[in-house]
């Protein structure tokens, strides 16, 4: 049966978190460790949904996956890389959105992939027109099946002059981890820079590869034929950073985040003190909480990086409800991003959402269907109420919520944050929240 968590809210969260490696970077460098000739070793490995399912994805191709019962870090042995039986592949359909990125390694390392269909957060279509693009120019052939697609490259992965309508992260991790190891040239324009992307490139430079990141989104690799292991910690989950720096401004609280980056997080920081929250940064993490005064509406843009990360966007809003008068947030990476405002107005935010884009420059979203801008004035006092979660950083949004509200909240779903955030409940429990889960 799933759990409930009961949450009385009021409480201020105070103490410290510690955040590991990136959700968005552990699992791709685990799909990378299959273009290697030899083991890699991945360090500061959360234990996360993704994680698991990769793992699961890797063993079934007769990747040895090792985790260190102490350090929790993960060998990856691919020198018995075989091809995986379609129904054990299959029954990982809609778990996660990784899937998608093993095509290349796995064409480099056994010929072919059979790819199941992709989950990952509920915030728009997600389509992958951009990834089966891309592939197709290096050479891929690719065919839909039952539950998934078959991809294979009857005559090799050639290196190609390639350009992205949209920064899309996934589509240029796409690029690199198939580029590095193609045949000739590739030179990918309309990139995408996130942190998280960098820490990729790390990894495949350990490896053998060689990469040049250029200006304007122009990122240049030569192929090369082999590839060794690589020994790299993973850069820290910005993204969980975030969240939790939201949540001391929601609750009136204090927390140190141990992990959290400065320059991964300038944008957010720079929003957070125009907001009002403060911080103080050391060699090992951030301090964030409320100074007890008044926060400051804001007018917000969600955009790739270096702008304001749209997985930021989410927690951030319910701070908005806190401020006094009014914000505007226009999401202008997915176009479905604010479905987890009803819950909060049925808590009491007062938040409308629209189809025109509220913000300096119209996106791509403008002009058609989506309810992409948000206009959200306070303060509110938020009151408890009965949620079920509905992705990972609504889900997270809603938790938060929910521990600053009046009264108390029956949240279900909360398994979906487990894809983000390693041992949230014990987390909450150190920071002094209030809830039990039955
Ligand atoms: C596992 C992971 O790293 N997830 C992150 C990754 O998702 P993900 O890599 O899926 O996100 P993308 O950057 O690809 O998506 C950005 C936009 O491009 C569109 N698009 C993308 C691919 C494509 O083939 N066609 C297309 O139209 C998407 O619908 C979206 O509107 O980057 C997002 C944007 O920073 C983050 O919110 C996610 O947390
Ligand atoms: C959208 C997210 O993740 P995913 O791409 O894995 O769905 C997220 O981390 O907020």
């Amino acid at each position: 049966m799933a759990s409930v968590l009961t949450i009385r809210g009021g409480v201020p969260l105070r103490g410290k978190v510690s955040v590991r490696g990136a959700k968005n970077l552990v699992p791709k460098a685990m799909v990378a460790s299959l273009l290697g000739n030899d083991p890699s070793l991945l360090r500061n490995v959360p234990e996360i949904k993704d994680v698991e399912v990769v793992t699961s994805l890797l063993r079934l191709h007769g990747v040895e996956v090792t985790k260190d019962p102490v350090t929790g870090d993960l060998s990856l042995d691919p020198t018995k890389v075989k091809t995986a039986q379609m129904k054990d592949i299959d029954a990982h359909a809609g778990d996660s959105r990784i899937p998608i990125l093993f095509c290349g390694p796995l064409i480099h390392a056994i010929g072919e992939a059979f790819i199941p269909d992709l989950g990952g957060c509920k915030i728009g279509d997600r389509p992958i027109d951009y990834h089966l693009d891309v592939l197709r120019q290096f050479g891929a052939v690719v065919e839909k099946r039952e539950g998934g697609i078959s991809i294979s490259a009857p005559k090799g992965l050639k290196g190609a002059k390639l350009s992205l309508p949209y920064p899309s992260v996934g589509a240029t991790e796409q690029v690199l981890l198939t580029a590095t190891r193609a045949e000739g040239i590739t030179e990918l324009s309309g990139a995408a820079i996130e942190p998280e992307i960098m820490d990729l490139i790390a990894v495949l430079q350990k490896m053998g590869a060689i990469i040049s990141v250029q200006t304007d989104r122009v990122i240049r690799i030569e192929g090369v034929p082999h590839l060794s292991g690589f020994n790299h910690r993973a850069l820290p989950d910005r993204n969980e950073a975030a969240s939790w720096a939201s949540a001391a401004l929601v609750t009136q609280g204090d927390i140190y985040v141990e992990g959290a980056m400065q320059p991964d997080l300038t944008a957010f920081l720079n929003t957070y003190r125009r907001i009002g929250g403060a911080f103080d940064i050391d060699d090992e993490g951030i301090r964030f909480y409320h100074t007890g005064g008044k926060l400051s509406p804001l007018v917000l843009e969600t955009d790739v990086h270096p702008g304001f990360m749209t997985d930021w966007q989410q927690p951030l809003v319910v701070a908005l409800t806190q401020a006094a008068g009014v914000s505007i947030v226009h999401e202008t990476v997915y176009e479905n991003r604010f479905g987890f405002t009803q819950a909060l107005i049925r808590m009491g935010a007062s938040i409308q959402v629209h189809r025109e884009c509220l913000g300096s420059i119209p996106c791509r979203f403008g002009q058609r269907n989506f309810l992409h801008s948000a206009v959200i004035s306070g303060p509110t006092q938020l009151q408890g109420t009965d949620i079920d979660i509905p992705d990972l950083r609504g889900g997270f949004s809603h938790l938060i919520a929910a521990l600053a509200a009046n009264g108390t909240s029956r949240v279900t779903g909360i398994e979906l944050i487990n894809r983000g955030y390693e041992r949230f409940q014990s987390k909450l429990e150190n920071l002094g929240a209030d809830f039990d889960i039955a």
